[in-house]
């Protein structure tokens, strides 16, 4: 495991997927180990099923208390019901909140079924600010830069918004579905400032179709084309990547003048 403080990036980077998994755990259960009434920010997805495993095979062994623990996902499909299989309701039942001792009220994911998807928007942030806000934030990241749902556009996206999704969007969640045309075109997700005003941020990336991406969000410019970019300006992120996510940071050479990009060129390892 290479580790490095980058700027407010906390830069971990594992040998596997079940290395960089098992790194996200830790910071996941010492979050809920030093405060019991943690307000975590969940994310679905590929990549963070290592994490969700980890987190339930460490709970068998040695029982975490998430009695007090809240949680709050970062999207969902629209429109669907939380007990279709495809929803992240389901996804997170059947990956997590099954094993742990979680309370079903503390339980939030934005409502797919709603009838109201502003009211719905209002709502969830309203319920995010009333426990205070998010302690820590687990994201993944599309291969377009995507966080949340919040997809490449001309502006940061603040709330908790609907969202039409992207046909590249579609296309990487389309394994879960069996087939694009069975993916939602919108999403109901959190926005950016949703987001950046988590106290910690927990970035993960897994496999070398993120490794152009995950670079761009970490040197390239702060734009809204390309949403993760934002967290440059975050003040703490754990950012922890597996070697193939890792593959563009590692053997870039920046200018000499660029600080984080002579520290992290393979020599100085
Ligand atoms: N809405 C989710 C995101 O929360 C997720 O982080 C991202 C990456 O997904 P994956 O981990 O499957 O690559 O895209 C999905 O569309």
């Amino acid at each position: 495991m290479i580790s490095r403080t980058v700027g407010n990036i906390n830069l971990k980077i594992a040998d596997t997927y079940e290395e960089m998994s098992r790194e996200a755990a830790k910071i996941v259960i010492t979050q809920v180990t030093n405060k019991a009434d943690s307000v975590l920010g969940l994310a679905t997805g590929s990549t963070p099923l290592g994490l969700y495993e980890e987190i339930v095979k460490t709970n068998k062994k040695k029982e975490i208390d998430f009695s007090k623990v809240r949680t709050f996902n970062l999207d969902e499909y629209y429109p669907i019901h939380p007990e279709d299989p495809y929803s992240y309701a389901h996804y997170m039942d059947v990956h997590l909140f099954d094993y742990l001792n979680l309370s079903r009220k503390h339980i939030h994911l934005p409502d797919g079924a709603t009838t109201n998807v502003e009211q719905e928007c209002r709502d969830y942030e309203a319920k995010i600010k009333s426990v205070g806000g998010i302690d820590l934030q687990v994201l993944g990241i599309g291969t377009n830069g995507h966080i949340g749902f919040n997809e490449p556009n001309h502006y940061f996206e603040k709330r908790t918004h609907l969202v039409d999704l992207n046909q590249e969007t579609i296309e990487a969640n389309a394994h879960f579905f069996g087939c694009s045309s069975k993916v939602p075109s919108q999403a109901i997700s959190m926005g950016i400032a949703s987001i950046m005003e988590a106290k910690r941020i927990l970035l993960l990336a897994s496999g070398k179709q993120k490794a152009e991406v995950i670079e761009k969000a970490l040197f390239g410019k702060i734009s809204p084309q390309l949403p993760a970019s934002i967290l440059q300006l975050h003040k703490e992120v754990y950012l922890v990547l597996d070697q193939e996510a890792a593959a563009s940071i590692i053997n870039q050479v920046k200018p000499p003048s660029c600080y984080w990009g002579k520290v992290l060129t393979q020599q100085s390892y």
